[in-house]
């Protein structure tokens, strides 16, 4: 994967207006050859970023915008097939690959999930029936892999920043994709929310859209705005504006990357603020933020990103829904012990530098 091309062309007065960590790709090599001094420079940046605003948004990273659009049309194809279709899609118990129906259907209790998910766990396997979805599998895996280069080369740049060997982490997370690692490729759709007067509730509109431009051509990053006024919104709250697609929470792993399709609801807590705050969205990045992993393996140098999705609450955004992609990012797991009550105990052992734990527990809930 070659990078040079310039997707976007605000970022340096962006940059120069410090509001947002961008951290320009171009001319980085490619992931078994990098250039070493964008590692450095990318390393540097991500020092300075992960800590401070707890992501980045990635620009010129060599994932093409058309390649992203056609993902999101297979997803569209996907979603519109019939229910007794889509179950032969679902996501096997082991892997999690494939249709996630629960992140559908729950929809029960205070959180509402509403979203569609299918997941690429293994380039290996092939379990997507191609009938009804012609050129679903090959696109999509091909997509998969162009993530996981990019997740390669941002390891090199984190162990630089983090003064380990440039290989250490890479060579920790080597197997992502191969189906022996936690790794995922996510496909999501959040439908869009109609209101139902008569009724006052909320409910999910039909499919109406391939892909969308963003709501504005100007890139929209307001960390420090409260447009939509959630600051205090308790979860579960039911006014438009104040429901989540999905709810607060960290990802797991070492990082995510995410790109989406437009502006959309992505708010964010920054290290250290317990207030909600909106993230927009600058055309053709990927943003990358923190996980538990990484927090615990630097001691909180690098704090796992709190975020969510909300449904927005103009209009505008909210009747067109939106997509996303994001590729979660997992090392080896060297130990791997199941507890009952529904509680996973995964143990990495990782020599890593003396100042750094040895060791990382962690639970997945
Ligand atoms: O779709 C998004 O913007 C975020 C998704 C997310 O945070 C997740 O699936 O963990
Ligand atoms: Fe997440």
């Amino acid at each position: 994967m070659l990078r040079g091309k310039s997707v976007v062309e605000d970022s340096d007065t962006l940059l120069a207006k410090g509001l947002i960590p961008i951290i320009d790709l171009a001319h980085c090599g490619t992931e078994e050859h990098p250039v070493k001094s964008v590692v450095n420079r990318v390393g540097l940046q991500l020092q300075k970023a992960l800590p401070e605003k707890g992501f980045a948004l990635l620009v010129n990273h060599g994932i093409l915008e058309e390649k992203l659009k056609v993902a999101w049309q297979h997803l569209d194809n996907f979603c519109s097939l019939s229910s007794d279709v889509k179950e032969h899609y679902i996501n096997n118990i082991e892997g999690y690959h494939g249709y996630n129906q629960n992140e559908e259907e729950n929809s029960e209790g205070e959180h509402h999930e509403l979203r569609y998910a299918f997941n690429i766990t293994t380039l290996k396997i092939s379990n997507v029936h191609e009938d009804p979805l012609p050129g679903f599998e090959e696109h999509i895996n091909e997509l998969a892999h162009d993530f996981k280069l990019l997740a390669g080369f941002i390891l090199q740049s984190l162990a630089v920043s983090l003064d380990l060997n440039q290989s250490f982490l890479y060579e920790k997370h080597c197997h992502m994709l191969s189906g022996d690692n936690e790794s995922k490729l996510c496909l999501l759709y959040y439908p869009p929310i109609l209101e139902d007067n008569e009724k006052n509730e909320l409910f999910k509109g039909r499919l109406q859209y391939t892909y969308q431009k963003c709501a504005s051509d100007t890139p929209d990053f307001r960390p420090e705005s409260d447009c939509y006024k959630t600051s205090d919104v308790s979860e579960g709250a039911t006014a438009l504006g104040q429901q989540l697609y999905s709810s607060g929470h960290i990802d797991y792993g070492t990082f995510t990357l995410l790109a989406q399709d437009s502006e959309g609801g992505l708010e964010v807590k920054l290290p250290g603020s317990e207030k909600w705050q909106r993230v927009g969205h600058l055309p053709g990045s990927i943003f990358i933020n923190a996980g538990e992993m990484l927090s615990i393996w630097t001691e909180n140098r690098y704090p796992a990103l709190s975020h969510r999705v909300i449904i927005p609450e103009q209009e505008h955004l909210r009747v067109r829904g939106r997509h996303s992609i994001a590729f979660f990012c997992h090392p080896e797991s060297f130990d791997f012990v199941v507890l009952n009550l529904n509680v996973f105990t995964i143990v990495y052992r990782l020599q890593i530098n003396p100042n750094l734990s040895e060791k990382a527990e962690f639970f997945v809930r």
